[in-house]
């Protein structure tokens, strides 16, 4: 695995700012947590003279316990109220960072479907899903942890010093002398540590790709009898992943015993003076005892600073994954807002094409103008462009959108959600959810009634198979509809498509899984429905082209044959060639 070079100085403030603006939708929270937190640190230090005056009186002027109770009590008090606040602030900041999650969150998923799948596709699903889920959780200590203890480490030991100067100057400037070792160390090992950090936050995106993939197509694996081979791969670069987490560990650790080493040194020094300064009578023992509780609370936040700083070291190798897709090339996503002049006419495409970057490959000088009904079908070779005109038209190609105009405006300017709202589109593998078959289909219309459930699962030929099933439309299906068959769960998305009732519907291969019957049935449906709706098919088989009004031919990208089917056979072109040649492409 090539690693990532670690972010120059313009990366590192971009990730810095990325991080602050986030941490804004929760400022609130975030101050009242660190103002509670200080006070909680104003009560401790009250605490401590209460509690040094009452050891002071009870030693050196043999004070009874009902003398010193008036110290006492207020003191069980402040111990009492400080354990309410510390509680409160930890409340407090675990929902300012569960806050911030959220809008994190949905901003990545705002600007990942801005993006489109091919973002995704090229990226990694798995990688894409670990920033999304993990890269996310990885803020949660930075923001619960991290920035009220940077706020503490500033506050609380400055604090602490305005007290402690005009009690014991000496003792003070012991305090301001020692304080800076612990923040010089840990920019120190700081770099080492960032570094190790991006390298098990890479692994940890590969783990997660090379998963999603094994995971996917697990059957495949074991038809081949690879299984054993996959397996050796993933526990190696598992044993990669163990190998940079143990890095990050051994620095952790490293970096907090010399962290605790240093402050309890520093703790030692101030107590070793203390004693002497008693033992020779140049201080007295409460100034003394109080400068000696202080004293680890004075460390205290520091020391935790530093335990935290891991986590502010993962939020940053986790956050330069999400700047990465929130900065993503503006040009790759859709701009366009203009609301979509309705009732939908004529869509045109005019020298449409779009090439991957990758290969090269796509499709090239389109000119097609679709009305708005009728039965429109595309065939063509495996890899003749199909699926990615069909893409194109679905607005998931941005750079080709301006060449699409809908109503005479280019889809460039329109609202990609108003021209979705136009559409129902059937990929060959329809994707159901962890729902009720009733959610599954409701997904096109939320307050769609049973009736229309019935009726929209009729029209696909589900309905007979939905009632057989243990709880009829209320059965929960598995993930990626799992408890159906191929065929089942196409006739779903057909009958979730027809529930949309979309003006246009984009189907790919809409019989392939079907039995001859089921195949004519909605073969029937479909030509029902495209009498007032646009149907565009990317068809294989014979008998939904027969049916339709005009067939594209598509070859290497470009169409190079129109008409219906009868013409085009009689033409004897390439469309006649695959008819002979017996395949469902014509
Ligand atoms: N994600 C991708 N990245 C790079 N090249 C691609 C990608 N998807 C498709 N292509 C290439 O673009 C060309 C058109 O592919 P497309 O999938 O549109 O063909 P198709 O006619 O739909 O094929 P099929 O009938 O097999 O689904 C092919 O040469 C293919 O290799």
């Amino acid at each position: 695995m090539t690693t990532k070079p670690r972010p120059n100085r313009a990366q590192q403030q971009t990730l810095r700012a990325f991080l602050k603006q986030y941490s804004q939708s929760a400022s609130g929270l975030l101050k009242l947590s660190i103002s509670l937190g200080t006070f909680n640190a104003l009560l401790m230090i009250a605490s401590c003279y209460l509690l040094a005056n009452a050891v002071h009186q009870v030693m050196f002027e043999q004070a009874n316990l009902q003398a010193v109770s008036p110290l006492l009590w207020p003191l069980a008090g402040l111990i009492l109220v400080r354990a309410l606040l510390v509680a409160l602030s930890e409340r407090v900041s675990n929902l300012a960072a569960l806050k911030i999650k959220n809008v994190m969150r949905n901003t990545l998923l705002e600007k990942l479907s801005k993006l489109g799948p091919a973002y995704s596709e090229q990226k990694g699903h798995g990688a894409t899903l670990n920033t999304l889920h993990n890269g996310v959780e990885a803020l949660h200590q930075y923001y619960a942890n991290y920035i009220p203890s940077v706020a503490y480490s500033a506050l609380i030991p400055f604090v602490i010093l305005v007290v402690i100067f005009p009690t014991d100057y000496k003792a003070g400037l012991i305090f301001l002398l020692t304080a800076p070792l612990i923040p010089f160390f840990m920019i120190l090992v700081g770099h080492k540590a960032e570094q190790l950090n991006q390298e098990r936050w890479q692994q940890l995106a590969v783990l997660g790709n090379y998963f999603f993939d094994r995971l996917q197509g697990l059957t495949q694996l074991k038809l081949f009898n690879a299984t054993k081979r996959e397996l050796n791969s993933i526990s190696q670069i598992s044993d990669d992943y163990r190998g940079a987490t143990m890095g990050v560990l051994k620095v952790a650790f490293l970096s907090s015993f010399a962290l605790e080493f240093l402050a309890t040194i520093s703790v030692a020094l101030v107590a070793v003076i203390i004693g002497f300064r008693l033992f020779f009578g140049t201080l007295d023992f409460a100034t003394g005892f109080v400068v000696l509780l202080l004293a680890p609370e004075f460390y205290l936040p520091l020391r935790q600073m530093g335990t935290h700083y891991h986590a502010k070291l993962e939020g940053i190798s986790a956050a330069a994954d999400m700047v990465e897709i929130i900065n993503h090339s503006e040009a790759d996503e859709h701009t366009g807002t203009s609301p979509l002049p309705l009732p939908l006419k004529d869509i045109k495409l005019t020298a449409l094409s779009y090439h991957y970057p990758e290969t090269n490959e796509g499709v090239t000088d389109i000119n097609l103008t679709l009305p708005n009904t009728g039965l429109i079908a595309f065939v063509g070779e495996s890899g003749s462009g199909k699926s990615t005109l069909f893409d194109c038209l679905l607005g998931f190609h941005h750079h080709a959108n301006h060449a699409i105009s809908i109503n005479g405006q280019p889809l460039s300017d329109t609202a990609l959600s108003d021209w979705h709202a136009q559409l129902a589109w059937i990929p060959q593998h329809a994707t159901l959810f962890y729902r009720s078959v009733a959610d599954n289909l409701r997904l096109a219309k939320p307050d769609a009634c049973q009736d229309e459930l019935i009726e929209a699962a009729s029209k696909a030929g589900a309905l007979e198979f939905i009632n057989a099933l243990p709880h009829g439309f209320d059965t929960l299906l598995g993930e990626q509809g799992e408890g159906l068959s191929g065929g089942q769960k196409q006739r779903i998305a057909l009958a979730r498509a027809f529930l949309k009732d979309a003006p246009v519907l984009l189907l790919d291969e809409p019989t392939a899984h079907l039995d001859s019957q089921t195949e004519q049935l909605i073969n029937q449906a479909i030509c029902e429905y495209a009498k007032n709706h646009l149907v565009l098919v990317i068809a294989h088989r014979l008998n939904t082209v027969k049916h339709a009004d005009t067939l594209y031919v598509m070859q290497q990208g470009s169409i190079v044959e129109s008409g219906r089917y009868k013409q085009l056979v009689n033409d004897a072109g390439l469309f006649a060639k695959l008819v002979s040649r017996g395949e469902a492409h014509a």
